[in-house]
């Protein structure tokens, strides 16, 4: 017998919904018409590839990797490439569209794209590593380009990988390297100097012009960050060095909390010899979950998506939230903090200072000339103020939260991008 569904049983929406509904939410606040309502919904190019790899031990694995561009009307599409056994087309997707509106918050010149190889990179061997990127990117190097789509790292990859990229690209260029295809790249293959620590560093600018703004006194806050790799391990390392508290930090294995404050390069050091920060001499174990409901006053999230939920959010202590992470809190959970007052700096502004140093990586790369580490964070410095000040501007004039302002000023952005070129890129 058939019966109907309660509303209760539909399936969760999927981080592509999700992005589609945060879009919706800011299109409603600018009356954006429906025309252009159906071509920002959606994706522009979606690439998905089945490769093999031949492994160490001579058997042949097959992978499954994604590239996708939302939009190209503001220019190139960027975005980088996760490694990870989650990864799906849909996230992919949403992952993407985020990247259009994260270039055009601060400005750039680009539209969004993503990639994604769904793989656990931790059990292979560098060797497997190496075959893995060189396959994928000759599956999707027809959307590479320095003047079409320029991948740059995510979760699970490195400079390293981005090298491989690097000269697979330019392998099937002729051979001489071709700098701009990529960024995050090493210095010496033409990488920009502070890119590997530009998310977390321009997650910092971003606090630090929120604490100005809402007078709050940053040295004096306490600090928890899930996520301890490249993003959140810089968070933590700044924001201890400018004399914050930072008092529980987590990884994929668990959590580790001191209430009196963690010694930030003393956890680094574990975290290198030990691969996991759990069982920290100096500190408490607590699982993930825990680490977010911690009493503190600034919550970094560093990891992956919708880690702040509908369950969650009434018991986070934070108040402030800055996500560095792409997507960690569903518009359920953003609704109950909002109405909380809790503050989110959004991850499509917050975690902006790496692509925004990728585009100087680019920029550098194209006139093949390098600026200093100080010329490089004191423009991240000045577009990530700039940014929070417009959104802030947004967010008073449309009465509504940090996000959707944000959203509002990156939609109005690529949609005169998209009328202006006459709607087809
Ligand atoms: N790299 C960049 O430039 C940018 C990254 N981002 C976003 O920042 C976030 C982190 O990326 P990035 O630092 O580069 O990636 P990394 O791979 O360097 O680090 C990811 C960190 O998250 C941890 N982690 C993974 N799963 C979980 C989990 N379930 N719970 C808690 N921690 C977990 C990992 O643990 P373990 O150490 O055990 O693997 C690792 O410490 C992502 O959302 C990414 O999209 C956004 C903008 C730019
Ligand atoms: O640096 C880049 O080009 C993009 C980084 C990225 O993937 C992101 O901002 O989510």
């Amino acid at each position: 017998m058939l019966v109907d569904s309660p509303a209760h049983d539909q399936p969760a929406p999927s981080l592509y919904d999700i992005a589609v509904e945060q879009f919706n939410t800011a299109a409603d606040v600018i009356g954006l018409d429906d025309d252009m309502r159906r071509i920002l919904s959606v994706c522009k190019r979606e690439l998905a590839v089945n490769f093999p790899v031949e492994m160490d031990d001579g058997t042949v694995q097959v992978f499954t990797g994604y590239r996708v561009q939302h939009s190209i009307a503001p220019g190139p599409s960027k975005g980088g490439i996760r490694y990870h056994p989650d990864v799906t087309l849909d996230e992919v997707k949403a992952l993407a569209m985020w990247m259009t509106w994260k270039c055009a918050v601060v400005g750039l010149p680009y539209g969004g794209a993503k990639g994604g190889v769904r793989v656990n990179p931790k059990v292979l061997s560098q060797n497997e590593l190496q075959n893995l990127t060189r396959r994928y990117t000759t599956e999707i190097s027809m959307l590479l380009g320095p003047h079409s789509d320029i991948p740059a790292p995510d979760v699970n990859t490195n400079p390293q990988v981005m090298a491989w990229i690097l000269d697979t690209y330019s392998m099937h260029h002729g051979g001489v390297a071709v700098p701009a295809v990529v960024t995050g790249k090493p210095l010496l293959l033409g990488g920009s100097a502070g890119r590997l620590e530009a998310t977390g560093r321009g997650c910092v600018f971003a606090i630090e012009q929120a604490c100005r703004t809402y007078d709050i006194d940053l040295p004096s806050q306490r600090v928890v960050v899930q996520g301890f790799g490249n993003v959140g391990s810089t968070v933590a390392q700044i924001l201890h060095s400018i004399g914050c508290r930072v008092i529980g930090v987590s990884d994929s294995h668990g959590g580790i909390y001191n209430p009196n404050g963690l010694d930030i390069p003393s956890v680094l050091a574990y975290k290198r010899q030990m691969q996991t920060i759990v069982d920290f001499p100096e500190a408490e174990n607590v699982t993930n979950e825990e680490l977010l409901e911690l009493d503190c006053d600034i919550l970094v999230p560093a990891a992956l998506e919708e880690q702040i939920t509908e369950e969650n959010a009434p018991r986070i202590k934070a108040r402030l939230i800055a996500e560095a992470a792409n997507g960690p809190t569903t518009p359920d959970a953003d609704r109950i903090l909002y109405d909380r007052g809790i503050i989110v700096l959004p991850d499509i502004y917050a975690n902006a200072g790496g692509v925004t140093v990728s585009y100087f990586e680019w920029v550098q790369a194209l006139q093949s000339f390098s600026w200093t580490e100080d010329e490089v964070n004191s423009r991240l410095q000045r577009i990530m103020i700039e940014s929070f000040m417009a959104i802030h501007e947004a967010a008073e004039q449309y009465h509504v939260p940090l996000r959707t302002a944000a959203l509002v000023r990156a939609i109005q952005r690529v949609a005169e991008f998209t009328r202006v070129r006459g709607i087809y890129p």
